[in-house]
């Protein structure tokens, strides 16, 4: 069972709590001329990392194939009672390890890409290429993604690979993709409860709707019989925290919650789940330590920034539906917005009182003149851009500047970023702690295309990060050449 605060040993909660509590009290209790706090982000050095293990995953694929073979025949002898000791050490520091590496090669690709892309830097062609031909050894003759080469395609490894395709760009990339066969593989995915499962005989939850959802529509393959009752299963795993589950019964998370969520905005019918509650829940998910925890008394770790932060930043875009479930009359209100509660002039000094502001528009109904495209996509497969293209109507409903702290204080290590003091650096974490930190950067612009104030970003402006779709979590401007090469093909 895992550890929550209450069941880690005094030992392990002070080492964890000092740590944290001593970079707090460095930023929040002393006074500015006394912190020596350097909050600038080690793009170099993390590219430097990043680079070097995407150069070390090339070569190792076919040695890693080789190797997972001797390691599953020494998993057989220890099964059957042959060589049991050597078996059981030989699993511990082989057969685990290895089976990790060699089931999740498309992730790996992904966390490495997709962190390069958000530090502004891309890939060598050598790199790129090789990258763009393992991942196509991936792709199953019947359609999706292994782990690798030869391997049973499954939705999560499918999410990923497709994901650093897009992130890579270009017509060798984003051609490498057998839409026709993906979709067959979806349909075959999908339960009689609405939902996705994993793979073959796989389990049936959350994650697997969002993957599911978020590959065809990105790729322009979301239709009718890929959407029916997914809402409904969704909807089934929203729990009375407000938070969604994994599958129905289960505990909210923010993992799936940020799962869920996106889903439901990509088949638009966000406005079934109860968002209010969904917003209470989430904005009491981020600690006193400035982080995220992933549920109710845990501990904050650094991935959540993107998992938590993700669903806080897609619902600044949903405030008309959550002015419809609370009542509320349709207003477009970021202006209204100042840093004090008690300040009446809006961003451009003008005065504006509460409830007075523009009308806003729902997810699908013409933008505004001025505001956003006027004339967006219409289709099953728009409602993402159609998203991402709307003015963001709410201010962050979470603290952006604290986050960050959170992220360059506790988390950057020399290269790389991990999930608090005290643990080690992982490629998952940094990936999703650059993307936690892109989403916290562009918390508080207006629209798609304005860039962030310097009041806005924690440390030097250089710090800034590309921007990401969040619902997909894949660079803007890659999602963009994607949505228009798919739209074309
Ligand atoms: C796109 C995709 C595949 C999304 C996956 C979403 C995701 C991160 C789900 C989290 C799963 C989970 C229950 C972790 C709990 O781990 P834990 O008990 O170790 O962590 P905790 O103590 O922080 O809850
Ligand atoms: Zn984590």
């Amino acid at each position: 069972m895992e550890k929550t605060i209450a069941t880690k040993t005094q030992e392990e909660q002070w080492m964890v709590q000092n740590q944290v509590f001593r970079i707090y009290d460095l930023v929040f209790r002393l006074p500015p001329q006394a912190q020596s706090v350097n909050f600038e982000i080690r793009r170099d050095d993390h590219i430097k990392y990043l680079t070097k293990c995407l150069k070390h995953l090339e070569p190792s694929f076919a040695v890693l194939d080789a190797k997972y073979c001797l390691s599953l025949l020494f998993s057989l002898y220890r099964h059957y009672g042959v060589m049991k000791n050597v078996g059981y050490q030989f699993e511990a520091l082989y057969v685990k390890p290895f089976c990790l590496l060699i089931l999740s090669r498309p992730w790996l690709c992904y966390w490495i890409i997709h962190s390069i892309a958000l530090l502004g830097d891309c890939v060598d062609d050598k790199l790129e290429n090789g990258a763009i031909d393992f991942l196509r050894r991936c792709q199953d003759p019947n359609g999706g993604y292994g782990g690798g080469p030869g391997q049973l395609p499954h939705l999560a490894t499918t999410y990923a690979a497709v994901n650093s395709l897009i992130t890579l760009g270009g017509h060798r990339s984003l051609s490498s993709i057998n839409r026709k066969k993906l979709h067959t593989f979806l349909l075959r995915m999908k339960d009689t409860s609405g939902g996705f499962r994993m793979h073959d005989g796989g389990e049936v939850d959350v994650r697997a709707c969002y993957t599911a959802i978020s590959v065809a529509s990105v790729l322009n393959i979301l239709d009718d019989s890929l959407v029916q009752n997914v809402g409904d299963y969704i909807l089934s795993c929203q729990t009375y925290e407000g938070g969604i589950a994994g599958e129905p019964g289960s505990e909210a998370h923010g993992g799936y919650t940020f799962c869920g969520l996106a889903a439901m905005v990509l088949i638009n019918e966000v406005n079934r789940l109860d968002l209010p509650a969904l917003i209470n829940w989430v904005v009491f998910r981020q600690g006193v330590e400035c982080g995220f925890q992933g549920r109710t008394n845990k501990l904050v770790d650094g991935c959540y920034s993107f998992w938590q932060g993700g669903v806080a930043v897609i619902v600044q875009r949903l405030h008309a539906t959550v002015n419809e479930q609370l009542g509320l009359p349709n207003t477009f209100n970021y202006d209204c917005r100042t840093d004090s509660d008690h300040d009446s002039t809006n961003s451009d000094g003008e005065q504006c009182s509460e409830g007075t502001s523009s009308p806003v528009n729902d997810i699908n109904e013409p933008m505004q003149e001025g505001k956003a495209d006027a004339s967006p996509s219409v289709g099953l497969n728009s409602y993402g851009y159609n998203f991402i293209k709307r003015p963001i109507g709410m201010r962050p409903i979470f603290h952006s500047m604290a986050l960050q702290q959170y992220i360059l204080l506790c988390t950057q290590e020399e290269a790389g970023f991990r999930d608090k003091p005290g643990k080690r650096r992982d490629l998952y974490h940094t990936c999703y702690v650059l993307s936690g930190l892109s989403i916290s950067q562009h918390s508080s612009v207006k629209g798609a295309d304005s860039p962030p104030l310097p009041k806005d970003i924690m440390g030097p402006y250089s710090n800034l990060l590309e921007p990401v779709q969040p619902l997909h979590n894949i660079i803007l401007d890659k999602y963009f050449e994607a949505y228009e090469f798919f739209a074309r093909s």
